[in-house]
Formats: structure tokens, sequence, C-alpha cells
């Protein structure tokens, strides 16, 4: 780590090649890698100043690594971290198994994100009752209905 303050630490967290670091480069440097897939190895870490009102805060972002030969090592990254972006690829249900594991993993977030990625379009479900996202999750998506 950087050894700058961090206010609000964020973690990272899905299965693998679905989506996390493109999703961190998006947010932090507004690009897109078009290079070959480059697994993450352990974690990388990335800060980023943004303004909530007149308050400048910085986020630092754990952009965990998704094969679950890391998933202890993730373990460490998101203890006390006060927002867990959870992701999964809409074409993958084993990715969805994952998320919920993750969703069940990050129960001290005060925030859980989960994001679901197909090709080329993303979206957010956002609330605080971990519970209700996964029964929306559940009910709204096809890769998950056939589990
Ligand atoms: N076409 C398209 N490809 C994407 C998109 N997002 C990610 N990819 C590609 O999907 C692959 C995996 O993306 P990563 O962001 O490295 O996935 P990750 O979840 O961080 O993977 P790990 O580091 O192994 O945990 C890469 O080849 C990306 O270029 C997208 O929105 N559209």
């Amino acid at each position: 780590m950087s050894g700058q303050r961090v206010d609000v630490k964020v973690v990272m967290l899905g299965k693998e090649f679905v989506g996390k670091t493109s999703l961190v480069e998006r947010y932090v440097h507004n690009r897109f890698l078009n290079g070959p897939y480059q697994n993450t190895i352990g974690a990388a870490f990335v800060a980023k100043l943004i303004h909530v009102g007149e308050k400048a805060i910085t986020l630092g972002i754990w952009d965990t690594a998704g094969s679950e030969r890391y998933e202890s090592m993730s373990r460490i990254y998101y203890r006390g971290a006060r927002a867990a972006v959870v992701c999964f690829d809409l074409t993958d249900s084993s990715s969805f198994a994952r998320a919920k594991f993750w969703v069940n993993e990050v129960q001290s977030c005060e925030e859980v994100i989960l994001g679901a990625e197909t090709s080329d379009w993303f979206c957010l479900l956002s609330s605080l009752n971990k519970q209700l996202i996964l029964a929306v999750v559940q009910v709204t998506l096809p890769c998950w209905t056939n589990k």
C-alpha cells in the first residue's frame, strides 16, 4: 500500500474473469485496458479522491484476485472494509454462486453492492439489506433460476 491516508476502505470481490479489475480501471482512470486477460495475483490497491458535498474523501480500493486459490487472502483484504462490491457475470451462473458466497462472507460491511456484468453492459443493484439483494437477483436473473 502507498502509505497514504484512506478514509473509506472498499473491497472488490467475485469470481475470476468477471471484470473486477476492469471496473476499477474504468472508475479510477476512466479507461478500458484492451490487452490480453491478466489475472490479479493476491490483490491490487488503488486510491481515489472523491468529493461528497464539501467533504473530500479518499477511497482505498482493494481489487482482490477472483481465483479460489486466493480465497483466504481475500478474507484479509475485506477485513475492516466499509463497502464491498461483489461482482458476477450474468452469463456464468457459477460466478453468481460465488457472489452469493461473498455476500454471506462480508456481513461486517455497511454496504454491499452486487454487480452483474455481461460482455458489454453492467448493472448495479445496491441495498443495505443483503438478503433482499439476493432475493431480487434470484427472481430476476434467469442464470440463477436454472440452479
Ligand atoms: N467486452 C468486454 N470485456 C470485458 C468487460 N469487462 C471485462 N472484460 C474482459 O474480461 C476479462 C476479465 O476482466 P478482469 O477485469 O481482468 O476480471 P477480474 O474479475 O478482475 O479477474 P481476476 O483478476 O482473475 O479476479 C478481461 O479480458 C477483460 O478485458 C466488458 O465490459 N466488456
